[in-house]
């Protein structure tokens, strides 16, 4: 699924319009029913409703949302904030058509503000898209008053004073939303992290924007859904055999880390490779044979770290790397071997991030289309050095991997994908059960077998985040979020596969 901006969004709007041959209005009824729709699942009739309406179109929605629970017998009280002479025409339409018991209050000074209390239910629709500038005087007067009140406040679009698809600045207002119920479309501004404490929970409600225009319109962000997962995965064939499904090599695993080389190759293994050889320093040689007995294990000539590739690296479809290795001398002179021989694609996390990242010869060495780097935050930044916020962040996520050639997925709650080509795709599964140690060897070792089973790079990158996430959020069921660990997702991943492998409805 794209993104859009929110100038996109707004072409959307008036494609939709010109295309159907409707009015604005009418447009923006449908949006207000999507949105009462959801309201009046979440919210019982006995509550009070305060709406606060913006001037513009955003304001409008609020109205009509006003005047639909009105009609569902909601108690409503409608505040107009601002100066009333420069409201939108169907804000105006709206105001007109609310109904007689809804006196709407004004606020226009701090004199006006109402005294919410923490009970309250509260409609925030000040601004939504059209938002163009820091929000400041009364309507951050409004919005603070909001955020203070404890209130719960659903946010109309977007939470009022928060910039749709770029960084808001510091000066300005910004609604704190326990739920943002959003338009067609998620917005740039719900996946980046430093927003949570603003969106809150969000929904998407469709209003049946043009899928002409949304598929037209140029985008290079989307949003990874189940359906986008669904039609790359491929089904065994009835006379394959493990030959054809790849032989993947993980080079993991240290003194005291094993268990990261015996997670990533569980993983590996559950994700469909056909053959699976982990090298380990010596003292890893039991523990793999034991723990993951469908592996071959190589052993390294040093007890305790990597030192050296495998005399017959050739014969490998894939090589994952980095998971418990460490960054001891011996193990970066053989990173850097890996990276200036071998001609199979790479699947680099954590401390083999973090060899690349601490040498300028070798990130010059990277080979070209081939390397997938799988960072947390704080191993991006050693690969791109300090990042000012999340735009920031995401900027830097194009730049690196167009400079490169490579793909990265960086990891956090809608891990985001970034390709060669400038794309970034963010994840849309996944739950904070995921925040232990190991699950990010997990993904490693899912990544590298989908690389091995021919997905191209950017497949296995956008299935192996995909199922990844997918598996957390099965094992939600079972172990809850507080109790899951790496070895709970590596359990759910078959259960994810079947899922994924079942027709869509
Ligand atoms: N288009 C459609 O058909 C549909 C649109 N939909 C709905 O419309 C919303 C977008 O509406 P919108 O474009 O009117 O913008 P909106 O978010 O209400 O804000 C603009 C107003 O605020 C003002 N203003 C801006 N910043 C300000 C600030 N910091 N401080 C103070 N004022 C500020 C600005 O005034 P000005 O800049 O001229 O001073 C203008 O008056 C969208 O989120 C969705 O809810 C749906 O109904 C579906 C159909
Ligand atoms: N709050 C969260 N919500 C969803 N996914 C998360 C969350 N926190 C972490 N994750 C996921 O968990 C994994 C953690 O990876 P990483 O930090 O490398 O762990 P480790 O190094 O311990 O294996 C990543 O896939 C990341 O996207
Ligand atoms: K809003």
């Amino acid at each position: 699924m794209k993104l859009l901006s929110a100038e996109q969004t707004r072409a959307a709007d008036a494609y939709t319009i010109q295309g159907e041959g409707i009015s604005s209005t009418d447009l923006m009824e449908r949006a207000a029913r999507a949105f009462a729709g959801w309201f009046e699942n979440k919210f019982q009739p006995s509550e009070q409703v305060h709406i606060f309406c913006g001037p513009g179109n955003n304001g409008g929605d609020g109205l009509v949302v006003a005047r639909l629970l009105h009609e569902r017998t909601y108690g409503v009280q409608v505040y107009l904030v601002g100066e009333q002479d420069k409201t939108s025409q169907d804000f105006s339409i709206n105001l007109k058509r609310l109904p007689e018991a809804l006196q709407p209050k004004h606020i226009a000074k701090s004199a006006d503000l109402p005294a919410l209390v923490k009970s309250s239910c509260v409609i925030d629709a000040l601004f939504g898209t059209g938002l163009n500038r820091p929000v400041t005087g009364i309507f951050a007067q409004v919005i603070n008053m909001m955020n203070e009140s404890g209130a719960t406040i659903t946010s109309l679009d977007m939470p009022s004073g928060l910039y749709t698809d770029s960084q808001t600045p510091e000066e300005g207002a910004i609604v704190q939303a326990n739920h943002t119920v959003s338009f067609e479309l998620p917005k740039l501004a719900f996946l980046l992290p430093q927003h949570e404490q603003f969106v809150g929970d969000w929904h998407v409600v469709p209003i049946g924007l043009s899928q002409q225009f949304i598929s037209e319109v140029a985008s290079d962000l989307y949003f990874t859904t189940q359906q986008d997962v669904h039609q790359l995965i491929r089904p065994r064939k009835k006379f394959s055999h493990k030959g054809l499904y790849g032989h993947a090599l993980l080079l993991c695993g240290g003194y005291g880390k094993i268990g990261a080389a015996v997670l990533a190759a569980r993983a590996c293994l559950r994700s469909g490779a056909g053959l699976l050889t982990v090298q380990v320093p010596q003292a890893g040689y039991t523990v793999l044979q034991t723990a993951v007995p469908e592996a071959m294990t190589l052993t390294d000539k040093h007890r305790k770290h990597l030192s050296a590739l495998p005399s017959n690296i050739d014969t490998f479809d894939v090589i994952g790397v980095g998971p418990g290795l460490g960054t001891e001398r011996v193990t970066k002179t053989a990173v850097g071997q890996l990276l200036a021989t071998v001609s199979q694609p790479l699947v680099i996390d954590a401390d083999a991030i973090n060899i690349v990242a601490s040498s300028d010869k070798l990130k010059a060495q990277l080979p070209k289309g081939k390397v997938i780097f799988t960072p947390h935050p704080k191993e991006f930044e050693r690969l791109v050095g300090k990042v000012k916020n999340d735009y920031d962040r995401l900027q830097h996520l194009r730049e690196f991997c167009t400079e490169y050639q490579c793909y990265v997925t960086l990891k956090g709650s809608h891990t985001a994908i970034g390709t060669p080509e400038g794309k970034v795709y963010f994840n849309s599964t996944g739950n904070s059960g995921l925040a232990t140690g190991g699950t990010g060897d997990v993904l490693t070792g899912v990544i590298t077998a989908l690389v091995g089973q021919q997905y191209s790079l950017e497949e296995a990158c956008l299935l192996g985040v995909y199922i990844h996430g997918l598996a957390a959020d099965l094992a939600l069921s079972t172990v809850g979020s507080i109790a899951m660990t790496a070895s709970d997702v590596i359990d759910h991943l078959p259960k994810a596969f079947m899922h994924l492998n079942q027709p869509m409805p």
